[in-house]
């Protein structure tokens, strides 16, 4: 990856998009999507685990577009819920999930294995923690010529807020408390969230690994 260059992220996730473009703008570096190449397959997202689904994403991808490219598999694993949604988190509520719907099933859920929640210093006006959570994020970069992947993972944690709060962000944002700044995920902006979040820290990580080959 250089300077002026073009990265591929095999993703179709609209806020995925939008936290890689910034990142890789402020190393003056420009983003392209699956919404660029809207006539690809999808790829079928039957791994295990976020690095599986990656390596998935990223390889068939790349080897369609010959082209190095990179993906993205990231979900929240909530404790109370044993992990869940997990490796799910897109397609929780079934099927044509939502991000609303996937939040209104993830609250759902909570309430049944939960009493309410509790309060906490600092959260906003109300509201309650139901469980322990935390969001995880695999990248995978997989060059076709060399048949090599570069890979790192980064997570954050955080509780799952029994109502939403915040405007920004996306997915389960809204409900996710990042208790170590004391802020809701979707009341940061873009640039604190890459700070701290799971993305930012798996992609800070695959750039040291880029920059140590
Ligand atoms: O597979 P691609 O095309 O990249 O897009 P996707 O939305 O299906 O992405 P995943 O398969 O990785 O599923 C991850 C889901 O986990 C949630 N998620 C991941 N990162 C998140 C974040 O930073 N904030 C909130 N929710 C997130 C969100 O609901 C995503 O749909
Ligand atoms: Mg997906």
């Amino acid at each position: 990856m250089k300077r002026g260059g073009t990265v591929v992220v095999a993703t179709k996730n609209a806020g995925k998009v939008r936290e890689f473009a910034h990142a890789f703008g402020k190393l003056g570096m420009n983003v392209v999507s699956m919404f660029d190449y809207p006539g690809l397959p999808d790829v079928v997202e039957d791994g295990a685990t976020f690095a599986e689904n990656a390596r998935k994403k990223a390889r068939e991808v790349a080897e369609a577009l010959n082209l190095p490219v990179m993906a993205d598999d990231s979900g929240l694993e909530v404790r109370a819920l044993g992990g869940e949604p997990g490796v799910y988190s897109a397609r929780y509520s079934g099927e044509g999930a939502t991000d609303a719907r996937n939040n209104e099933k993830l609250l759902r859920e909570l309430e049944r294995v939960t009493d309410g929640g509790a309060a906490a210093e600092g959260l906003p006006d109300g509201a309650k923690l139901l469980s322990e959570a935390r969001f995880v994020c695999a990248l995978a970069l997989y060059d076709p010529e060399s048949g090599a992947f570069t890979e790192s993972e980064g997570e954050v944690p955080g509780w799952i807020m029994d109502e939403p709060k915040g405007g920004g962000g996306f997915g389960y944002d809204p409900l996710f408390w990042v208790t170590a700044e004391g802020k809701g995920m979707a009341e940061m902006s873009i640039e604190e969230k890459q700070a701290i979040s799971h993305r930012g820290r798996a992609l800070a990580s695959l750039l040291r690994r880029l920059g140590a080959e």
